[in-house]
């Protein structure tokens, strides 16, 4: 280092060349003054050169290299590398600083002077050196500094650029949280689209499944379409057709009821030809013992409307033979003991019929205790064995149903009513048997029959009839206990009072269809009954006997009918007569020890079979 800082790299004179400067006399003698100086301290004269000269700092400046290349200093710190250049001020600067000079004895001042010389030239040289480093480092400062500005300038730019890059940064920055966002916006829209594309592959299937039903619609509606021209032209011909058909209908309903009145015309011709008041006669079965036992009832197999009455009569003397003794009757029809229900009903159907053409029926059972009546009117619970009453309200309402089509419509009421010892009793009363009211038998001024306080029900159908008739069989057997059975000697009188309407052709009718089941005939004798019996006999016979009146004075065509007489003739009085048809059963009993109540029976109901009874008309109005 200190050999760095002694030695200098300015050239250094050869004292040949020292030698040939020292012909310059005026130079001489300064660098002699010098050299003393120059011996006192001749290394703190050349340090500032080497300072001011620094060998590494031209290098030093190494940005922009572009810059530098061009510059003085370059050419100034490349001289180190020239070598031979600082070999010479190495040599100068030992010369100065006495090196490699031996010293020179105090006379060789000639010596000495030449050291001097050699020195002055060094220093001569070192200057020259000096001031053209010292213009090569001004022109390098000079290049510097403008390359300095260059810099300071590219630097403002730079710095420029480099704000401009950071404003740009920041920008940038606020674009990257931008950027992050709208990345994070993306992905959520990325998400979002891949949903929506999922979504539309959805909506797309659905769209072609519904644009799929939507064609399989429009051909169905095609077809529909097609079809409902179809049905339009066939509905267009159907409709001429119903016209056609209402036209066929009316004129056919106009037809029908035409023939419905004809019909009932007919049906009443037939009645009235068969006689008005019929008469039936029905034996009863054996109830036990063998059928072929009955001998004193002949029947005939050829003839269903004959019977006979026969008896062994045995001779009082015992010297003549029994005689034979025949009753023979006939009547509109006789049933034998095998005759069914519905066997005696078809019979009587056509006079129900009658009730609902808007004429007075009126049919009643007679005969004796136990012959049949009540099983001939009301018949058992099967259906077979329905009798007469059961099976009439059936084809009633059956028959009212059906005339419906034809415009009829029919109102019905019912009253069930028992005669017993001339007095009333409502059998569909349902009140406190001790609050049982009293009834009387009215005429109203239309001659129509009423009871008073007695119980008229309305009935719609057939179950409500025969509820009713349930009821009025329970009232008869409430009675039966506390009056010592008092059914078989009371007449039970079932009432239906039929009304019939036709609006269309502004027709009414109106009818009563009346079904007795009449108190047992039997004869007693009057020293056999006592008391309560022998009332209740004579109220019988009373108004059986009034009943054969009433007809008689009917089939005389009396100007006096004794309705009045027996409360059972009252109450039947627009059932019997000019304006009715009427229908009796003689039931008998088929033991022998009845043969004469049969006889009896037979007898009163012959006279009743002769009876011709007015034309009955019907109630129309
Ligand atoms: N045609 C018949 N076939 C079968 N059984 C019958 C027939 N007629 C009547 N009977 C039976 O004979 C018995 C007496 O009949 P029913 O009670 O009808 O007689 P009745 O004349 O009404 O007697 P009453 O005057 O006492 O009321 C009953 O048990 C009944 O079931």
């Amino acid at each position: 280092m200190n050999k760095e800082n002694t030695s200098s790299r300015l050239p250094v004179m050869s004292g040949k060349r020292a030698h040939t400067n020292s012909s310059d006399g005026e130079q001489q003698q300064p660098a002699q003054k010098k050299m003393r100086r120059v011996d006192a301290e001749p290394p703190q004269r050349y340090r500032p050169a080497a300072s001011v000269v620094p060998p590494r700092r031209p290098v030093a400046v190494k940005a922009p290299a572009k810059a530098l290349r061009p510059t003085g200093a370059a050419t100034v710190a490349v001289a180190p590398a020239r070598g031979d250049q600082r070999k010479p001020v190495a040599a100068v600067a030992k010369a100065a600083a006495g090196l490699g000079v031996s010293r020179r004895p105090g006379w060789d001042l000639k010596g000495k002077v030449s050291d001097m010389e050699a020195k002055v030239q060094n220093y001569q040289s070192k200057i020259k050196s000096v001031n053209l480093e010292n213009d090569h480092l001004k022109d390098s400062i000079t290049k510097a500094q403008k390359h300095k500005a260059e810099i300071e300038d590219e630097n403002k730019g730079l710095k420029k650029r480099l704000g401009d890059c950071e404003e740009e940064l920041e920008k940038l920055a606020t674009v990257k949280d931008d950027l992050a966002q709208t990345s994070t916006e993306r992905d959520g829209l990325k998400k979002d689209l891949s949903k929506l594309s999922e979504e539309h592959k959805v909506l797309e299937g659905l769209r072609d499944h519904l644009e799929s039903e939507l064609r399989n619609i429009q051909t169905q509606l095609a077809i529909q379409s097609s079809t409902l021209r179809q049905c339009q032209d066939s509905l267009k011909e159907s409709q001429e057709l119903v016209r056609n058909l209402e036209e066929t209908v009316a004129r056919q309903r106009e037809e029908l009821h035409l023939g419905e009145m004809e019909r009932r015309k007919l049906h009443n011709t037939i009645q009235e030809l068969k006689g008005n008041i019929r008469v039936f006669c029905r034996v009863r079965p054996l109830l036990t013992g063998n059928q072929s036992d009955v001998l004193h009832i002949q029947l005939p197999a050829h003839d269903n409307k004959a019977l006979t009455l026969a008896k062994t009569e045995e001779s009082h003397t015992g010297r003549t033979a029994d005689t034979q003794k025949s009753y023979n009757f006939s009547f509109d029809r006789v049933f034998g003991p095998r005759a069914t229900q519905r066997e005696v009903f078809e019979e009587i159907s056509l006079l129900v019929q009658s009730a609902l053409d808007g004429y007075n029926v009126c049919c009643f059972a007679y005969g004796q205790t136990g012959s049949g009546k009540t099983f001939t009117m009301e018949g058992g619970d099967l259906e077979d064995l329905w009798g007469v009453i059961p099976r009439a309200v059936q084809q009633i309402f059956k028959s009212a149903k059906a005339l419906q089509e034809q415009g009829w419509q029919y109102s019905f009421t019912a009253s069930f009513v028992e005669i017993y010892n001339e007095t009333l009793r409502d059998l569909l009363y349902t009140g406190k048997p001790n609050k049982r009211p009293e009834h009387e038998i009215r005429k109203g001024c239309n001659n129509e029959i009423t009871v008073t306080n007695l119980t008229y029900q309305k009935v719609n159908n057939e179950d409500e009839v025969h509820n009713l008739i349930m009821l009025a069989n329970q009232n008869r057997s409430t009675a039966r206990t506390g009056m010592n059975d008092h059914s078989s000697r009371s007449h039970s009188v079932f009432q239906l009072d039929i009304e019939g309407q036709n609006s269309d052709r502004d027709t009414k009718c109106k009818s009563v269809l009346c079904l007795v089941d009449l108190a047992g005939s039997e004869r007693v004798q009057k020293s056999q009954s006592q008391g309560d019996r022998f009332k209740e006999m004579t109220a019988i016979n009373s108004s059986l006997t009034n009943l054969g009146i009433v007809i008689a004075a009917l089939a005389n065509k009396e100007s006096f009918i004794p309705y009045r007489n027996s409360k059972l003739t009252y109450l039947l009085q627009n059932c019997l007569g000019g304006n009715s048809k009427t229908l009796m059963f003689v039931n008998i009993a088929p033991e022998e020890e009845s043969f004469g109540e049969s006889l009896n029976s037979l007898r009163f109901a012959s006279k009743v079979n002769d009876c011709v009874i007015g034309t009955a008309s019907a109630n129309r109005k």
